[in-house]
This record gives C-alpha cells, sequence and structure tokens, in this order.
C-alpha cells in the first residue's frame, strides 16, 4: 500500500512531535526511517497505524484516511519495540488473536518463525525474556503479511543471530510476498543494506527522502597519502578522519564530479563509499 502524508503535525500538549511533515512512499517498497532520540519516529508511525489521531495535516494509505477506518487499519501492521502487543495468555494465544485480526496471515510461516526463534507457544508472554517478546512481535510482524507492514525497533532485544535470521526472513519473504514495509531503527549499518528507501526525519521535520543509493552517492571517503589527502580534502566538508601510518582517509560530505575523481587518481588517492551512518549523523546536525 502507498502512503501520502501532508502537512501532518502531531503535538502532546506543548511537545510538537511531528511538524509538518510531507512525503510520498510508493508501494512494494522497504523504507528505512531513521531519526536522532525524540525525533519523531514512533509519533509518525502512530499515526500511520491510526494508534494516535493527528493535530493537523492528512495520512492516507492506499488512498484512503487511516483515523477509524477499519477497512484500513486491518491492512497496516505497526510491531513496536516492546514487541507484540498482546500481553495476555501464552503464544499461542497472541498468535491466535493475530491470525483473527489480521486477513493476510499465514499460520505457516508463524510456526516456522516460531521454531527459528526457538519460541514455546505454551509459554505466557509475560514470562518472557526481551529478546523473546521482541522475537513474538517479529513472528506476528511478518506473518501478518499486511501490506503496510512496520517495525519499530522492534528486535533491538533480539541478540545477532536472531537479527540476521529475521532481516534474512523479511528480505526473502518480502520477495515473495512484495509489501509495504517500514523500519525504524538506530542500527543503522547493521539494517541498511535491506532499504530501498530512506526516510530521515529530524525533530518532527523532514531531512531527506531519497534512493539508498542515492544517499550513499552524497559522501565519499578519499584514501590515500596523508598529505595528498589533506591537499584534495581542503575547502570540502570533511565528516571525520582516519590515521593508519602513512595512509589517512578523510569522510567527505558531497557528490564528486568527474574532475574530482581525475583529480583524485592524478593524486594516486581511492574514492569510495562512506558508512550511512555517517551521513545521518551529518545530516542530523552532528552530536547534540
Ligand atoms: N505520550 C507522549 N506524551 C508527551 N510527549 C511525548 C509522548 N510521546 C512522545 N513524546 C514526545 O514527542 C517527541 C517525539 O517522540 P517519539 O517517541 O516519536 O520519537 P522517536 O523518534 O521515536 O524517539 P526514539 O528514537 O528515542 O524512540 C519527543 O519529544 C517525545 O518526548
Amino acid at each position: 500500500m502507498n502512503v501520502e502524508v501532508r502537512d501532518l503535525s502531531l503535538r502532546y500538549g506543548e511537545v510538537t512531535a511531528l511538524d509538518r511533515l510531507s512525503f510520498e512512499l510508493a508501494e512494494g517498497k522497504i523504507y528505512g526511517l531513521l531519526g536522532r532520540n525524540g525525533s519523531g519516529k514512533t509519533s509518525l508511525m502512530s499515526v500511520l497505524a491510526a494508534f494516535r489521531k493527528q493535530t493537523a495535516g492528512a495520512v492516507r494509505v492506499g488512498g484512503r484516511p487511516v483515523w477509524e477506518n477499519a477497512a484500513v487499519t486491518s491492512q497496516v501492521c505497526l510491531i513496536r519495540d516492546t514487541g507484540e502487543t498482546v500481553d495476555l495468555g501464552t503464544a499461542g494465544d497472541a498468535l491466535y488473536f493475530a491470525e483473527w485480526l489480521r486477513p493476510h496471515w499465514d499460520a505457516r510461516l508463524a510456526k516456522e518463525l516460531m521454531t527459528l526463534f526457538g519460541l514455546k507457544p505454551k509459554v505466557n508472554v509475560t514470562s518472557m525474556s526481551k529478546g523473546q517478546r521482541s522475537a513474538m512481535g517479529v513472528v506476528v510482524g511478518l506473518a501478518s503479511r499486511a501490506p503496510l507492514t512496520m517495525f519499530d525497533e522492534s528486535y533491538l532485544g533480539m541478540d545477532a543471530p536472531s537479527r540476521q535470521a529475521f532481516y534474512d526472513v523479511l528480505l526473502a519473504d518480502y520477495m515473495e510476498h512484495p509489501r509495504t514495509i517500514i523500519l525504524s531503527t538506530h542500527l543503522i549499518e547493521e539494517v541498511s543494506p535491506l532499504f530501498e528507501e530512506v526516510v530521515i526525519i529530524d525533530e518532527g521535520r523532514l531531512v531527506v527522502h531519497e534512493e539508498r543509493e542515492r544517499l550513499l552517492d552524497r559522501g565519499n571517503a578519499v584514501t590515500g597519502p596523508a598529505a595528498a589527502v589533506d591537499a584534495f580534502v581542503g575547502g570540502l566538508t570533511v565528516l571525520g578522519e582516519k590515521v593508519l601510518g602513512p595512509t589517512k582517509s578523510a569522510m567527505v560530505y558531497g557528490e564528486f564530479d568527474d574532475a574530482h575523481r581525475r583529480k583524485a587518481a592524478e593524486a594516486g588517492l581511492d574514492l569510495g563509499p562512506i558508512a550511512m551512518q555517517d551521513l545521518f549523523i551529518h545530516l542530523t546536525g552532528g552530536p547534540k
């Protein structure tokens, strides 16, 4: 399902969490939603899932407003960082409830994922560890196959092998059953290979909405003899530097054209990509 957000604002009393946000997400892609702590990611996803009503502006999912619209909300699944929202009863009860609620539910996938993450249907959700609860959320989020599926840092409590299993299953299932998926995360380097497009917000406002590859084009790592690197990057926006013996690597913000590339080659310098995390830190104003 596509998503249209127009001049969206959300206020909690005096606090403005979303500030006239506008963007459109096409159907059937995986989006990364990035932002500093308190930038408005959870607030935005809560409005998209109709958990909260916006203060102003419009939100349409699949061309229709989401608020108090059961026909749309049954197609939208938001899994929050606390894992699955159903805290009463066993894991089996949570799956039963999700199946009842979710029109595209795949019980076979749910069962496979329960086994993959070592979850037992008879165990009470409240007695699960943090990572197990996160994994429960992931099971429900994936098996729901909702046309708009959002994971709000839901996999944060999971250990590294479980997170990797989640990324692998998400990608494989998305290839077979394309849908719109939004992943919010602070583990930028780990999760960003999954993104097709990236939305960055800061203080409730849109900073960037771009294809992942285009965003990465905004930065370059310049590596070579320290003196040559210093001469090359003079006057450019340098985000950081690393020195290893006589070799230096400088991360530069800004796209390079053919002239830059020629000059770098003549100076014996290598140009390479920089990490999305470094671009993110720069675009959201550096350390605060
Ligand atoms: N229930 C609430 N009542 C009052 N203020 C809130 C509430 N929920 C969020 N806020 C405020 O709204 C702003 C956006 O919060 P939000 O949780 O959407 O950010 P976030 O990007 O998800 O942050 P994080 O990365 O830390 O989870 C923050 O200033 C936060 O303090």
